[in-house]
């Protein structure tokens, strides 16, 4: 699958026939290739997604991997609140034999199996060894491609916590956009700071901004409270966006004598939660932050996926269905469907697989041409003429190079996109009036129907484990980490390694080539 040369914009560098796009987030020094020249194909794979600064190293340096490596254990170590403060561990009290003494007579632990998770636990991040870096989806450290281990933290209730239960204020907040399941997470933090045998325990409404504005008062939680929540999609507290003044939200989490804050959101919420964190180190206070990352987009870095794209993939089916049947019943019917994915293509790529009926699928991170003789519009005109409809799925963040630049954000910063649903729809009907072809374009947007849901079945289990284990990593004294799946794994990953970049979908990857050949479309240029 070729990419087209393309102009990224900003901060975009042109190297002869090459393109290096600058992605993520403003500023980062990680770069991206995403166009490309097949004689050049090799380097740019290897510079592609490496989660490394290769600059940095020297691959004729016998000792190269050892370096790596010792830098990977740095950048991964989890940061702990003995990091600044003078604190001692006391044996847990998170017992997973609720009728035997955790401990005996003297303080020891009872037996050789315990159940616990044992701080050098770790989970491989990486488990692909790619023999060549142009094999399908390879990511590659060095121009050989060598296999070099990278461990991360386990996640998981510990043998030794850092905090006294009974005296443990535990607040919870909810950031961003909704995501289906964050009520799931928000029962089960409460119901284990319970099972540890905490007593005090507050949400914080409507994201950051819970902190600061006087009539959003704190929300008392127990089992008892939250017992339901999970029945009903939305957050229990609130979200919003914007209002992250990270030296108040600091003074607030003072004033109200926070030891434990979990924060679900996004990439953005993880950018202020690990400022929060960085400004109670400076206080030298100790207040464990630990975020759930939250996002039926899917795009945080390192994680297999994160909890609610599933249910948003789910509820995606019935919107590219009805678009289907009304394509199809149609006289040269053409479905049009726009899912959200403000910068990857997550779910439309999975929701175009999982329906199986979609023939064009348009995400950001492979451009496209909607004119010419490689177009979108004259792959539609041989659907017409070969099938007699068509169906269209495009993710909300797609084809945004069609539009003028504008540097509208939202409150929280985030680019407005232009809408290229509503685009497409009115480019699709020109193009076959203009040809003289009938067509009947049907354009569905069911946008918020996406999120605004109960989650499913397995994000509801995803849900709880990483609600569970966010209060695992508190009471474990970390503080400045997320939790998340990698490799079928339950890990903790400092906040930073996660909010590089946005994670995008690779388009030499397995999972798009094989959407590729589902939907059967060609390249677009
Ligand atoms: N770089 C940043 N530093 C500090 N706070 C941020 C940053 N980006 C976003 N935020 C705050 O995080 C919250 C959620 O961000 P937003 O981008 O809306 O959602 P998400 O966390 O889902 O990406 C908002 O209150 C926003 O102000
Ligand atoms: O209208 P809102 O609330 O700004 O949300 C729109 C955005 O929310 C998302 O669903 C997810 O964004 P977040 O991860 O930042 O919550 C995007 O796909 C979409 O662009
Ligand atoms: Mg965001």
């Amino acid at each position: 699958m070729a990419v087209a040369p393309m102009d990224c914009g900003a901060g975009s560098i042109s190297l002869g026939h090459k393109v290096l796009c600058r992605f993520g987030v403003p500023n980062s020094s990680r770069l991206r290739w995403v166009g490309y020249d097949r004689k050049q194909r090799t380097d740019q794979l290897i510079a592609r997604a490496v989660s490394v600064d290769r600059t940095q190293l020297d691959f004729s340096n016998p000792d190269w991997k050892t370096q790596f490596q010792e830098d990977f254990d740095k950048r991964f170590s989890l940061p702990h609140l003995t990091d600044v403060i003078d604190v001692e561990p006391r044996p847990t009290t998170f017992s997973l034999k609720s009728r035997a003494p955790l401990e005996n007579a003297n303080g020891t632990m009872q037996g050789s199996w315990n159940g616990y998770v044992n701080d050098d636990d770790r989970a491989l991040l990486k488990v692909i060894k790619f023999a060549s870096p142009t094999s399908a989806g390879a990511d590659c450290i060095d121009p050989d491609c060598s296999w070099v281990e990278q461990w991360v933290h386990r996640a998981g209730p510990r043998k030794q916590i850092y905090f006294e239960p009974q005296y443990v204020k535990a607040g919870i907040v909810s950031c961003g956009g909704l995501c289906p399941g964050l009520n799931d997470v928000i029962r089960q933090i409460v119901l284990t700071l319970e099972k540890y045998g905490v007593k005090n325990i507050v949400g914080i409404q409507h994201g950051f901004r819970g902190f600061f504005e006087d009539h959003l008062s704190e929300v008392p939680l127990s089992r008892h409270v939250v017992q339901n929540i999970n029945l009903a999609g939305g957050s229990f507290l609130g979200v919003s966006r914007g209002g992250a003044n990270i030296s108040d939200i600091v003074d607030s989490i003072q004033a109200r004598r926070l030891d434990m804050l979990f924060v679900l959101g996004g990439n953005g919420t993880h950018a202020g939660a690990n400022a929060i964190h960085d400004e109670c180190r400076k206080r030298k206070l100790q207040v464990s932050i630990v975020c759930v990352p939250k996002t039926i987009d899917n795009d945080i870095l390192l994680m297999d996926k994160t909890f609610g794209f599933d249910t948003a993939v789910e509820a995606a089916q019935r919107a590219i269905n009805s678009a289907y049947i009304e394509a199809h019943s149609a006289f040269h019917g053409i479905g049009l469907v726009k899912l959200m994915g403000r910068s990857s293509g997550f779910i439309t790529m999975h929701a175009s697989l999982s329906s199986g009926q979609v023939d064009i699928c348009l995400i950001p991170e492979v451009p496209f041409t909607v004119d010419g003789p490689n177009g979108v519009l004259r792959h539609l005109e041989h659907l017409i003429e070969t099938k007699g409809f068509a169906l269209v799925c495009v993710a909300e963040g797609a084809g945004q190079e069609y539009f003028q630049k504008s540097n509208a954000t939202d409150a929280s910063g985030n680019m407005v996109l232009s809408d290229i649903g509503v685009h497409l729809q009115q480019k699709i009907k020109s193009h076959f009036k203009d040809i003289g072809v009938h067509s009947d374009v049907k354009y569905i947007d069911p946008t918020y129907m996406l999120r605004a849901v109960r989650a499913n079945a397995s994000d509801a289990i995803l849900c709880t484990v990483l609600g569970q284990n966010a209060v695992h990593g508190a009471f474990a004294g970390f503080s400045g980490i997320t939790t998340g799946v990698c490799n079928t794994h339950n890990v903790y990953l400092p906040i930073p390694e996660v909010i590089k970049s946005t994670r995008f979908i690779d388009p030499n990857s397995r999972m798009w080539h094989r959407c590729l050949t589902s939907t059967g479309q060609p390249d677009f240029h």
